[in-house]
């Protein structure tokens, strides 16, 4: 069954229901509901939700509802866990879930077979961590391996590499690099650091095509061939894919290939052999616990009811901001060093799935469908976009996630971010009135004139929507709950707009016109472009930035 999204009855609904709400603002709406913190916050697998500075009221709540029911958010759940084809223009499955579903799961994901499969990767998976992190595998003149540089892109450098950042103080194995950009300044300041005889590389591609990790790996094992020689190439690559020829053909034995599937889709990855760099620094008990993590929150949202699960909430009220208010963006702000690269992994899962114009009938959406997504760690977004959002033309929802501990050992410090996290969505729920302005600036002495010219500058209109969602630390069952989390909000999202989450056609012809100009360049004869292309292209041939 295809997502034939919500039907107008229930769009309609929806804007009756906006339009209700009018100019209200959120702390009218906590006024007049006394029970507004109970039923706009819930508990997911380890997490606490708290949607109730959203500005929606109980009205837009039933329309939401209304929505999800009358795009059969939850029969398509089910299907997606049963194992159909939801990636319906390519014709797969998106099984996500059933690498990290336990061994003997009651209700395996997609089947048993697929649970085998899974767990066989894993035991390999576990077994080459051992070996790796015990000094048994060695690089080729014997030395154990104190460095593992992963070369993908994409999916396949996202997720590791936000979730090694994220636990860093966990790593107790070789230490994780990634390498994605094409730019060899990040290959180089990589390599920089580290010596060929105890450095591993781990080519990760699902399709082992994509030109920037090919050519990173080229250029990586030029560097530990030009200090051990070809020989040493077995013992310092290995690859996670799922076209085997294509591994072989680069010169990386298939026995030293962890595989998966073409049900995993690249940014719904990490939990699959790609998060390989994640097992060998945290140790195979750390990934599986992150494993853990996300299953729990899958439990939770498979068997949830729609008003109690908290991927439905999120993505209802998602579409809530964008479809209903019509607000153009979603802002990520996790109050966590550790979590600096939750927005840039959010940007890939969130855009890259939902960023379609088309619907299951390959007919134009009537709805805007996923907001453009951005952020940055708290405290240091106040210092920078935190103005816009008080204070700019549009208000922007923005996702509060907060560790409520932190075992850095600086107890003041992490207060006072809780501190300045809270203060910061109350300030934006809140606002502050020319009223309020008028008496802060009376009692520093302002009057007249000079008052009244103040007051516009200083108000805060308040009302300014975000969730917040607390974790209880940051570790990686923490995590893993998290992110599960927000995938299963973007394919509860694109059930509601109608759209295929799972395919991303749209970065094709990038890829294309790359490829041209590549060859182009490499010959240094400009072909037929359009004009401002052409005029690059022929600046850049001729070595003419600009001139003067
Ligand atoms: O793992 P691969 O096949 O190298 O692809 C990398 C990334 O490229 C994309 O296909 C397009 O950006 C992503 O979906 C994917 O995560």
């Amino acid at each position: 069954m295809r997502p034939k999204g919500a039907s107008a009855a229930a769009w309609s609904q929806l804007g009756a229901a906006v339009e209700a709400l009018g100019q209200r603002r959120t702390p009218e709406l906590f006024a007049a509901e006394p029970d507004r913190v109970e039923r706009m916050s819930l508990e997911a697998a380890g997490l606490y939700l708290d949607f109730s500075k959203q500005r929606v009221d109980a009205a837009g709540l039933e329309a939401l509802w209304s929505l999800a029911q009358s795009a059969q958010v939850t029969d398509h759940l089910r299907q997606q866990f049963a194992g159909d084809a939801v990636n319906f223009t390519e014709d797969r499955a998106a099984l996500h879930m059933a690498l990290r579903a336990p061994r003997n799961a009651h209700q395996p994901p997609g089947g048993p077979a697929i649970a085998e499969a899974v767990h066989e990767v894993l035991d390999r998976m576990e077994a080459f961590v051992h070996r790796v992190r015990s000094g048994a595998w060695t690089g080729a003149t014997g030395e154990p391996i104190t460095d593992v540089v992963n070369i993908g892109i994409g999916g396949s450098d996202l997720g590791p590499r936000m979730v090694c950042e994220a636990l860093a103080e966990q790593v107790r194995g070789p230490r994780p690099h990634f390498v994605s950009n094409v730019d060899a300044t990040e290959l180089s300041r990589v390599l920089a650091g580290l010596r060929p005889a105890s450095t591993l590389f781990v080519v990760t591609s699902k399709s082992f095509g994509t030109a920037e990790t090919l050519a990173n790996a080229r250029s990586a094992r030029a560097w530990l061939v030009d200090a051990l020689g070809d020989a040493a190439v077995a013992k310092h690559f290995v690859a996670v894919s799922t076209a085997a020829e294509r591994v072989s053909d680069f010169g990386i034995d298939v026995d030293n290939m962890f595989g998966f599937w073409s049900w995993v889709g690249g940014r719904y990855s990490l939990w699959s052999a790609v998060g390989l760099s994640i097992a060998l620094s945290l140790g195979m008990d750390g990934f599986r616990a992150l494993l853990a993590g996300a299953h729990a929150m899958d439990a939770h949202v498979r068997d949830a009811p729609p008003e109690g699960n908290a991927a439905v909430w999120m993505a209802l009220i998602g579409i809530w901001n964008t479809n209903g208010l019509q607000l153009p963006s979603q802002v990520i702000v996790p109050y966590a060093q550790a979590l600096a690269r939750v927005p840039a992994y959010l940007q890939q899962l969130e855009m890259e799935s939902n960023g379609k114009t088309v619907n299951s009938d390959g007919v134009a959406v009537q709805q805007q469908t996923v907001p453009a997504l951005w952020g940055d760690v708290g405290t240091n977004g106040q210092h920078a976009f935190f103005q816009m959002l008080h204070q700019g033309p549009t208000a922007l929802p923005v996702d509060f996630i907060l560790p409520v501990s932190l075992d850095h050992g600086h107890p003041d410090q992490h207060r006072m971010l809780i501190a300045n996290c809270l203060a910061q969505s109350e300030a934006l729920m809140q606002g502050k009135s020319a009223g309020q302005v008028r008496e802060e600036l009376r009692s520093q002495g302002l009057s007249g004139q000079a008052l009244e010219d103040a007051v516009p500058h200083r108000v805060f209109e308040g009302g300014r929507p975000s969730t917040t969602i607390l974790m209880s630390c940051i570790d990686a069952r923490s995590l893993g709950a998290l992110l599960a989390l927000y995938e299963h909000k973007v394919f509860v999202q694109s059930v509601v707009w109608g759209i295929n989450a799972f395919d991303q056609w749209g970065v094709e012809l990038g890829k294309q016109l790359a490829s041209v100009i590549d060859d182009e360049l490499r010959l240094a004869v400009p072909g037929e472009h359009d004009p401002s292309t052409a005029a690059l292209l022929h600046r850049i041939v001729d070595g003419r930035t600009a001139e003067g």
